[in-house]
């Protein structure tokens, strides 16, 4: 039995209620049609499928103030993050395929449970920092961070279904990369706490490797914490992610995005991913969505040792005549 480097548990999440578009809840079972555990296991990972997590039907799922549907995503998030407690106990790095971003509130709650000091890597166009409050749309895929971050919780009002949510990280153990579509409200937020970013500007200046290289000394600087790598698939430019709610021009290239999940990975640290926001319905043809699908899977192989100049197993042996 080949040692495996990796050991990978999958959660699928199909949860569209964070957002107003429907087709997002497709994601999970796209990405599995395009090969994930198959080509996760060819790359010699271990792995584990646990299915998709159900959710409850909400009924009369009325706004708080203009917060669009808290009772189903607070409850949505609660049983995922049951799931993702479950994975990371059975000691799999956790791979949740989304659904929409609220999902993330789940996800890394879940992986706090587990592995109480996390630091979260934040790739996406958009920096989901909204609180209930400063949230332009009420949209809950667009606050996930807020309900999470320790500096934030006297900003937070009481909201249904949302009780069992307490703050897991800290602002000094955030990184964001690929922004380029922030709110007002959440770029006071992003200085107040004084969160390490890497907009598209840092990234077009820098390059990605050193982007990378920083975004690893700073959150090594003191202690290494597992991290808790959350991916939304509009980080990356619409001409390879058309199928996708919120699709803003000047994003990641594929390379990039490759290469923040390679760095990543052989950082040794990687201990959940979520991989979120594919929806099918927003692509126009159906090689829209097969780009948006496959960048998914591609970028998932990169965290478990996928390698653009190519892989052996340790014990592989050339055939002899
Ligand atoms: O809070 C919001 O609704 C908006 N704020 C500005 C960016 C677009 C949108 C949030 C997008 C959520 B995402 O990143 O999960 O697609
Ligand atoms: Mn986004
Ligand atoms: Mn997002
Ligand atoms: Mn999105």
């Amino acid at each position: 039995k080949r040692s495996h480097h990796h050991s990978v548990g999958i959660i699928g999440a199909p949860f569209s209620k964070g957002q107003p578009r429907d087709g997002v809840e497709k994601g999970p079972d796209l990405i599995r049609a395009a090969g994930l555990v198959e080509k996760l296991k060819a790359q010699g990972c271990a792995v584990k499928d646990y299915g998709n997590v159900t959710f409850e039907e909400v009924a009369n799922d009325e706004p708080i103030g203009n917060v669009k549907r808290p009772r189903a995503v607070g409850s949505a998030n609660q049983r995922l993050s049951t799931a993702v407690h479950a994975v990371k106990n059975d000691g799999h790095t956790c791979v949740m395929l989304g659904g929409d971003h609220s999902l993330a509130i789940g996800s890394i709650l879940g992986h706090a449970a587990a592995k109480k000091d996390l630091s979260v890597v934040w790739v996406d166009a958009h920096a989901d920092i909204n609180t209930p409050l400063t949230s332009p749309t009420g949209n809950i895929h667009g606050q996930p961070m807020s309900y999470l971050i320790h500096e934030l919780q006297s900003k937070i009002p009481v909201l249904p279904n949302f009780s069992w949510i307490k703050p897991c990280v800290s602002a000094k153990d955030i990184v964001y990369i690929g922004l380029r579509d922030v709110d007002p409200e959440e770029h006071h937020i992003l200085k107040l706490l004084g969160i390490k970013v890497y907009s598209m500007t840092e990234v077009d200046r820098l390059g990605i490797a050193k982007v990378m290289e920083e975004t690893c000394d700073y959150i090594f600087s003191k202690v290494k914490k597992p991290i808790h790598l959350s991916y939304d698939i509009d980080a990356l430019d619409p001409s390879i992610s058309p199928a996708t709610g919120t699709p803003v021009v000047g994003g990641l290239t594929y390379r990039e995005g490759i290469y923040i999940t390679e760095h990543i990975c052989q950082t040794g640290l990687l201990s959940a991913v979520d991989m979120v926001e594919v929806n099918p319905k927003r692509g126009r043809t159906d090689g829209e969505i097969s780009s948006t699908v496959n960048a998914a899977v591609d970028l998932i192989r990169g965290c478990f040792g996928k390698l653009r100049e190519g892989n052996h197993p340790a014990d592989y042996k050339m055939p002899l005549p």
